[in-house]
């Protein structure tokens, strides 16, 4: 079962991880995640001050899927730089999620990171769909391009972002052009849940979360297609930058295309809500399952080897 693999210079045991926002908003979650067969683990998305988020019911599970209107409910910078100080980076390495309110906290929070000397990577959350009144930053393409430059500009070391997905050929190849002028930026996690969803509930002829008049990001296995292609189309767009996959992963199968598609890591997001960390041990074995059917002995062989027909 050697699922061991390479990110950004750092050996993983395996190349699961949890997607930011699930399980990992208090330190038992975190804990939980440190203890788990994931790899490696990410915080919750935290703003400067800790927040209660939107009034709930915020998240509601689908037939195929989530839906959730969150509303960045977080402790707050200092809580997860507390955590990132207790991490053992020598069991999996952690990234560390920002999404800041404005730019100013986003360049307070790095700031304080980068005193912090902490090993995290950061991943600068630029698509969190579910503030009221906020859009995402990642479908404004010059405050993407503003955002990017400046936060180069204060934070000394590689970094990564979380994008939100893109549906139009001509917007991968306009991010990218923006992305690929930024070196700093070393990963990709594509993609965010799919902002601004509704579903209805027929018997009570409501919607289902009581945020938005019920409009949510959507997640599991309704993303899937829109998850890998927008990992394909920054592999294929950006070759010096790693991939984070995340978006409709539940099964060993969907681990080895987010891989094949071109991944490093895969999230997951969903299905995680809904099984708990101990789903690491069931993608574990089914992805080595599937490897060993396929004759692969490394996770090399096939990442990013997609092929079209
Ligand atoms: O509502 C949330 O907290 C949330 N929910 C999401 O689906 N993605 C995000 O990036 C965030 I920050």
């Amino acid at each position: 079962l050697d699922l061991s693999t390479f990110f950004l210079g750092r050996p993983l045991t395996s190349p699961l991880m949890n997607a930011s926002g699930v399980w990992c908003n208090v330190n038992n979650q975190l804990n939980a995640l440190a203890e788990s067969k994931a790899g490696a683990m990410v915080t919750k998305s935290c703003t400067l001050l800790r927040r209660n988020g939107n009034p709930e019911p915020r998240y509601h599970t689908l037939a195929m899927g989530s839906i959730n209107s969150m509303g960045l409910p977080n402790e707050g910078h200092q809580y997860y730089l507390d955590y990132a100080e207790r991490h053992d980076y020598e069991n999996k390495p952690l990234f560390f999620s920002i999404a800041g309110l404005t730019l100013d906290d986003n360049l307070t929070m790095v700031a304080q990171i980068q005193d912090a000397y902490t090993p995290a990577i950061l991943e600068l959350n630029l698509s969190c769909p579910n503030v009221p009144g906020k859009a995402q930053i990642a479908y404004d393409f010059e405050a993407l391009d503003v955002i990017l430059a400046e936060i180069s500009a204060a934070y000394s070391r590689p970094f990564g972002i979380k994008l939100p997905p893109y549906f139009d050929i001509a917007h991968f190849d306009e991010v990218a052009e923006i992305l690929n002028r930024y070196e700093k930026v070393s990963f990709i996690t594509c993609i965010n849940s799919i902002g601004n969803g509704l579903m209805i509930d027929i018997n009570s002829e409501t919607v289902l979360i009581k945020p938005k008049e019920g409009f949510g990001g959507i997640g599991g296995d309704y993303v899937l297609p829109t998850a890998l292609a927008n990992v394909n189309a920054f592999y294929q767009r950006c070759p010096k930058k790693s991939i984070i996959g995340c978006g409709g992963v539940s099964t060993g199968e969907h681990v080895f295309m987010h891989l094949l598609a071109g991944a490093g890591i895969v999230q997951v997001g969903t299905a995680l809500y809904e099984e708990g960390p101990e789903i690491f041990v069931r993608l574990n074995i089914e992805l080595a399952k599937i490897m060993k059917e396929k004759g692969y002995k490394t996770i090399r062989e096939f990442q990013g080897k997609l092929k079209t027909i």
